[in-house]
């Protein structure tokens, strides 16, 4: 029975949900993205830098999603073939109606044989809202973060936008998530880490948590430890040594890649890359999952170590192990013969670094990409990013699948000459007999089939044409030793027909265009005062902590201690991707 003291309450809890309610709003700033609408405080993280990596994971795991269906509608066919499909009445008309499989999916219905997705670091589930309003063929998102006001915000934002039986929040440790969830029953089709820094430490769960050719979308904004700036971090993370080469940026995502297959393979599970781009600060790739122990044997011949010559940068691989085809479709395993360079460079006579192992295999699957492309130009509305998906991944369909490049600007300065053009260069590799393309991850970049002593012919002759100063020509410097051989080939400049890649010719918006305030990998969410005291009070208890520490030590302070101290949390974030790319392109 309502009594009045009851009626009092209920209207004092109305009043004090609509106060709450729009002391929510004035809290926080509303974020429009895509379809979304979400409340976004500051507590919480958010970078509006990453539209376009959320906008091209969208485009991905789109069509992903079709051909998902596409797989399911193959089954069915086949099993129709071999069985009497059940009569009309035996299958419950609502059962059916949940598992049929349609002609033309929607976005924002719940399907239930569509994907599962679980997005492991949610923040403020942006994101995951996104895959909800605007993935086709959805059948439910975990939308994950161990932040509790994180779960909070995104349980809010989840009701906003009217989400509630597609998006689910969840509050976990997303490794714990997919640790729990890797029974072949409950793995899921779709797994996204988007974390600050490294992803490694997730890879481990993830590659068990995801279903049988379920796609991995994965993360890294610590660039600059994949780039070469910390070889050794990169290393404890990655378990491979990277090169700050003018490649380093391709070299990075084959680091990520190799390192994937390798956690993969420890569950007799590989990969398959779809798309693998590095742009901005970070580097993202999408691949898809597979079980087979004999797939698994081929693994160590698809990795390689580089050789990294110190003079002039000229770099050779080394793969691991070779697959060796044998009668009746079998193959026999053996480990790799080398090394493939000398001593020092047969170019320059400088030593060698030696970096990886990287993964020496595609890193895109050109189909997979040109119909997300096509998907995107049939929709350009519906992202704000696409004329940059396009342009990107344009260029990653031309890219050769040879790992690595040259950068024309870097070859030039190795002999202190002025530049051929982006026409005149690919033009003397195309008429060298060679295929060239450029790399989506940097500017004037020259992937090719070419040897090393082709591509230096062509600089040699390119230098007869444009002859350079003698006090350039000190003894034993790179450019004295290269430029004391003559061209073994017969260069020829002239421009030739497939100089101009098309992508290039159609004028797309392939690489980053100007950095707007604040552009950059974001730090972690700034604290509430309350946790802001907290953190002030730790501070002052351990302040003198580290000198103390330093103090101790036989030889006084260790730098390099110190360091690791100070910047653990943000080490590899402060990728400077005009270094080594502040070139303009060419023409
Ligand atoms: C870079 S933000 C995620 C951004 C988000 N994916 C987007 O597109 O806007 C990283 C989030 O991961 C959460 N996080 C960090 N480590 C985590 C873990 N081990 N498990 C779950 N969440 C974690 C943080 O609380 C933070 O909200
Ligand atoms: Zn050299």
């Amino acid at each position: 029975m309502e009594t009045d003291s009851n009626k009092c309450n209920s209207n004092t809890s109305i009043k004090h949900d609509q106060e709450r309610s729009e002391e929510f709003v004035q809290m926080f700033n509303t974020v429009k993205e895509g379809k979304a609408t979400i409340f976004q405080p500051k507590s919480v993280f958010y970078n509006p830098v990453q539209e376009f990596n959320r906008d091209l994971t969208i485009a991905v795991i789109s069509h992903f999603a079709r051909e998902h269906f596409e797989s399911l509608k193959i089954t069915q066919e086949k099993r129709n073939l071999h069985s009497k499909p059940p009569s009309e009445e035996t299958v419950d008309n609502q059962e059916r109606q949940n598992h049929e499989i349609p002609d033309i999916l929607k976005a924002g219905v719940r399907y239930e044989n569509g994907l599962r997705i679980l997005e492991g670091l949610a923040a403020s589930g942006l994101r995951s809202i996104r895959f909800g309003m605007e993935i086709p063929g959805v059948k439910e998102v975990i939308s994950n973060d161990f932040d509790q006001s994180a779960v909070e915000i995104i349980r809010k934002n989840i009701q906003n936008n009217n989400l509630q039986s597609i998006v689910h929040e969840n509050y976990g440790d997303a490794a714990m998530v997919m640790y729990q969830n890797k029974g072949f029953k409950d793995r899921f089709d779709v797994i996204d880490l988007d974390p600050y820094g490294s992803a490694s430490h997730f890879f481990d769960a993830a590659v068990q948590a995801v279903s049988e050719g379920g796609l991995l979308c994965i993360t890294c904004t610590d660039a600059a430890v994949l780039c070469g700036n910390a070889g050794e971090t990169c290393y404890a993370k990655y378990g491979a040594m990277s090169l700050h080469a003018k490649y380093c940026h391709e070299m990075g995502l084959r680091i990520l890649l190799q390192c994937i297959e390798s956690h993969a393979n420890r569950y007799s599970r590989y990969i398959e890359p779809l798309l693998s781009v590095s742009v901005d600060f970070y580097m993202r790739v999408f691949v898809k999952v597979f079980t087979g122990q004999g797939k698994v044997k081929r693994s160590v011949s698809k990795m390689a170590m580089v050789y990294n010559c110190t003079g002039c940068g000229s770099f050779v691989l080394q793969r691991l192990g070779q697959t060796i085809p044998t009668k009746g479709g079998n193959f026999k395993y053996s480990p790799a013969t080398g090394p493939p360079v000398g001593e020092r460079c047969d170019h320059c006579g400088f030593k060698h670094q030696f970096g990886g192992p990287i993964w020496a295999e595609a890193i895109h699957n050109v189909d997979f990409i040109s119909k997300v492309i096509n998907n995107v130009r049939a929709t350009p509305k519906q992202f704000g990013t696409a004329k940059r998906i396009e342009g990107v991944l344009s260029v990653m369909t031309e890219e050769l699948p040879v790992p690595l490049y040259y950068i024309t600007d870097e070859l030039s300065s190795i002999l202190h000459c002025t530049s051929p053009t982006l026409l005149q260069i690919r033009s003397a590799i195309l008429n060298a007999g060679y295929k060239v393309s450029l790399s989506h991850a940097a500017k004037n970049s020259n992937k090719t089939d070419a040897p090393n002593h082709v591509i230096w012919d062509i600089m040699r002759a390119w230098v007869k044409d444009h002859p350079i100063h003698e006090r350039h020509l000190k003894p034993g410097t790179p450019s004295a030793v290269i430029l004391a051989k003559e061209p073994t080939i017969n260069v020829n400049f002239d421009i030739h027909p497939e100089a101009n890649p098309k992508s290039r010719q159609q004028g797309l918006v392939r690489w980053q265009q100007n950095p707007e305030p604040d552009w950059g990998p974001k730090s972690r969410a700034k604290k509430t005062d309350d946790e802001n005291s907290q953190m002030l009070d730790k501070r002052q208890r351990n302040q003198g902590h580290r000198k103390r520490k330093a103090e101790q030590t036989e030889n006084g302070p260790d730098k390099k201690l110190i360091g690791e101290f100070d910047h653990e949390e943000d080490e590899g974030q402060n990728i400077n991707r005009t270094d080594p790319l502040t070139v303009k392109e060419r023409t």
